[in-house]
């Protein structure tokens, strides 16, 4: 995987895993910080512990993130570095921030049945679908961040998680910091 070094100062790598919700994020998240003893920072439930919002948005049925309070709330965490931020949005963080951005992808039919056995329906559902189908987290990530930080990883199965699980950690424990001369 591309983007070694790097890293703005910190010790220790920022990763951003970013993809439709339901694709995986929070469970190879948490995988991975285990594994690495990264910090897992999953932004939904930062925004409800800390209230970063602006009310409910009724149609889609969450909250309305406040993109500049979630960026502050993080700031001093990612300047440290060692984080694993897990949300299914990622073109308002500085890119600065991030020294890898992976993005999970699921097929649509397995999406499908796992959404809907969340309790997803109507727009919420539908959207979601859509989001993955036109790869519109891939396509945001790509044109957010350097091309060579980025990579799409499938998360179908449970072998699946285990493979990128492996492979993040291996690349997060080879990691080293560019040291300026
Ligand atoms: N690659 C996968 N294989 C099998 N089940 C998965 C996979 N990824 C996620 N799941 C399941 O789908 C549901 C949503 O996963 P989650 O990690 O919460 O996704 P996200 O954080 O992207 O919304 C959970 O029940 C999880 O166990």
């Amino acid at each position: 995987m591309a983007g070694d070094g790097g890293g703005g100062g910190r010790t220790r790598p920022n990763i951003l895993v970013t993809g439709t919700p339901g694709t995986g994020k929070s469970t190879t998240s948490s995988l991975l910080a285990e594994a690495t003893r990264l910090r897992h920072i999953n932004v939904g439930d930062l925004v409800r512990a800390k209230g970063l919002h602006d009310g409910w948005d009724d149609e889609f049925d969450c909250h309305i993130i406040n993109e500049d309070l979630v960026c502050d709330e993080l700031e001093d965490m990612m300047e440290e570095g060692g984080n694993i931020v897990d949300y299914h949005g990622c073109d308002f963080f500085p890119e600065r921030w991030f020294d890898s951005v992976v993005v999970l992808q699921t097929d649509n039919s397995i999406l499908h049945d796992r959404l809907t056995s969340r309790g997803y329906m109507g727009p919420k559902l539908t959207n979601n679908i859509e989001c993955e189908i036109f790869q519109v987290l891939l396509e945001e990530a790509k044109a957010s961040y350097a091309e060579d930080i980025v990579v799409a990883l499938q998360s179908n199965s449970v072998e699946d998680i285990s493979r990128n699980v492996a492979t993040l950690t291996e690349w997060v424990n080879n990691w080293r910091p560019v040291r300026s001369s």
